[in-house]
């Protein structure tokens, strides 16, 4: 009967008008669509009073799409941000801020100003479930309470199972590394070394030691792993799943396929990987174990803390024993290797560039290992002491952290190179309206990017700006320190800054502490240590420097 109904309208239809209204209807199209997507962007959008990065990039997002799919995001912005100032736009909808006040504190600050982050991050959900780092909205602050305390300052410096942890790592696994190298004069790839050291803490920080990975001496494991890991984060293709999530969603129905399969099936191993870490803790759990009863360093810091804290949530009388529904595994082992993943993708990079600027400045070394063997416990280190790591011989976290020379080398090689040159995008909220420095009313749904690696760069605060001198944090005045500490960036700011920077700042001081006390480094290959470009990088990525042990 409908379509009976259906024909006879359509038969009824004169076909005169079908020739009198289709050239009007195709004409008010075209206008409607030449002012929503020409016209409107280019005079009336409330952006257009912020400089364009170029002449395209009012109307398209594919002028900024060009350059991100060619891996020059971070040097195009920056290029915008010397001619036309410290807000520019990027595309139709997109601005990218270079300042920290009415830019930063807008889009990432506490409470209101705090952004949402964009679609950019579904990249990092793990096992179909969102983790506090891909999080949105309210679920973010549940997800982030759940585990801050154990990543709290205090924590990680007070801890037994942290000491004992770094006490393993640094004097049994690390150092060793390092004195072979010395001895028999080969050249170490420190990339690889220092993935496996931030892996292997964070590891046992999350799971404890004895379920942790052991990258440092297992350097087959390692190596899989590493491979493993550059196929799930493929950097060839990172333009694609971080910028084009839904595109690839979409394509892959009508059987398109953008990534490679290989890229999902090595997703899929990586968080099967992930699955059996949280299996093994869970087990432990189920079997009795307890904080008490746990050796220094086996406590599974993280999983345990996020579970009592599921458990406090949901009003659960067993604490962290509850026995997790499937979707709480799920929810578990997402938060998990998130963690692993941020390690990854930061920590040794990060820690990288440190140990190659001070083996391109001798004279620093020299400065610090005086620094470092002045303090009441120093970090000597001979092969005979292998296998005795001992807490009790380590120093004092306070000890090292009120080191002048060694909080300056840090800061100074982490604000010129902390971390990969990313957007770390928001979006503008629904509903209302929001004022970025001087230009007001910006309407919802608009990208807020902003980099790390620009702001650092500003002259008027850290002069000599692509210089290494890490004697502008121990030589300015109060107010100039003041200054350059509110726009160091390294690790973001407000509701959803690093939640691992105290651990990132701890473990990296122990090693810097445990080497240069004892070694002198120089460089011997730089050219793989591609640093410009997106963290995951490649296996080609290696940084070979050479050890001498000092007497
Ligand atoms: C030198 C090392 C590190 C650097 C430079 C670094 C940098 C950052 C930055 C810039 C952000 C903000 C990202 C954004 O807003 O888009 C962030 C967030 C985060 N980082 Fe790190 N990170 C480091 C190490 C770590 C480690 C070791 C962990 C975990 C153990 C970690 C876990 C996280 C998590 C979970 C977030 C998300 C926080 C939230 O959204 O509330 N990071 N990190």
């Amino acid at each position: 009967m409908a379509s009976g109904y259906y024909s006879n309208v359509v038969l009824n239809i004169n076909p005169a008008l079908f020739t009198l209204y289709t050239p009007l209807l195709a004409a008010v199209t075209a206008i409607a669509l030449l002012y929503r997507f020409v016209v409107h962007p280019l005079f009336f959008s409330p952006l257009v009073r912020i400089p364009c990065a170029h002449p395209l990039a009012a109307v398209t997002s594919l002028w900024m799409d060009w350059r991100r799919f060619t891996g020059r995001e971070v040097e195009t912005t920056w290029e915008a941000f010397k001619k036309h100032g410290p807000y520019v736009r990027l595309g139709p909808n997109e601005i990218a801020v270079n300042t920290i006040l009415g830019g930063v504190t807008t889009a990432h600050g506490h409470g209101f100003e705090n952004l949402d982050k964009t679609s950019w991050y579904d990249f990092f959900i793990n096992h179909g479930t969102r983790n506090t780092f891909s999080a949105l909205g309210k679920e973010h602050g549940t997800k982030r309470k759940r585990v801050s305390n154990v990543y709290a300052k205090s924590y990680v410096q007070n801890s037994r199972h942290v000491r004992a942890i770094l006490a393993e790592l640094v004097q049994g696994r690390l150092l060793p590394s390092c004195w072979e190298m010395a001895a028999s004069n080969t050249p170490l790839d420190v990339l690889a070394l220092n993935f496996a050291y931030g892996l292997d803490f964070v590891a046992a920080f999350i799971f404890g030691l004895s379920r942790g990975t052991d990258f440092l001496r297992d350097t087959a494991c390692r190596q899989i792993w590493l491979e493993e890991y550059r196929k799930s984060h493929p950097s060839e293709y990172m333009f694609w799943l971080l910028e084009h999530p839904r595109l690839i969603k979409i394509l892959s129905k009508f059987r398109i396929y953008i990534v490679p399969k290989w890229y999902h099936e090595a997703d899929t191993d990586f968080d099967k990987w992930g699955e059996k870490l949280i299996d093994e803790t869970e087990q432990a759990l189920q079997n009795g174990f307890t904080e008490e009863s746990a050796h220094s360093g086996d406590m599974p810091n993280v999983y345990f803390q996020q579970k009592r804290a599921m458990a406090d949530e949901l009003k659960l009388g067993q604490g962290a024993y509850f026995k997790p529904t499937p979707e709480q595994r799920l929810e578990l082992a997402s938060e998990c290797l998130d963690h692993l993943v941020a390690t990854r993708d930061t920590f040794g990079v990060a820690f990288s560039f440190v140990l190659l600027e001070l083996s391109k400045h001798p004279y620093a070394q020299v400065r610090l290992r005086t620094e470092l063997r002045s303090i009441r416990n120093p970090m000597w280190y001979s092969p005979t002491m292998e296998g005795r790591a001992s807490a009790a011989s380590l120093p004092e976290p306070a000890a090292l952290e009120k080191l002048p020379y060694l909080w300056a080398i840090m800061k100074e090689s982490i604000r010129l190179r902390g971390t990969v040159p990313t957007p770390n995008p928001r979006v503008t909220p629904l509903g209302t309206k929001t004022h970025l420095g001087p230009h007001k009313n910006i309407p919802p749904g608009v990208r807020i990017s902003a980099f790390a690696w620009c702001l650092h760069r500003n002259e008027a605060v850290f002069p000599q700006a692509e210089l290494w001198l890490p004697d502008r944090w121990l030589n300015s005045s109060s107010e100039k320190l003041a200054e350059m500490e509110k726009w160091f960036w390294a690790f973001g700011s407000g509701s959803r800054q690093c939640l691992g920077r105290n651990v990132a700042m701890e473990i990296m001081r122990f090693a810097l502490a445990a080497i240069y006390t004892n070694f002198e480094t120089s460089v011997v290959d730089d050219a793989g240590f591609n640093y410009k470009s997106f963290v995951t990088g490649n296996l080609g990525n290696k940084l070979s420097l050479r050890f001498t042990h000092v007497a």
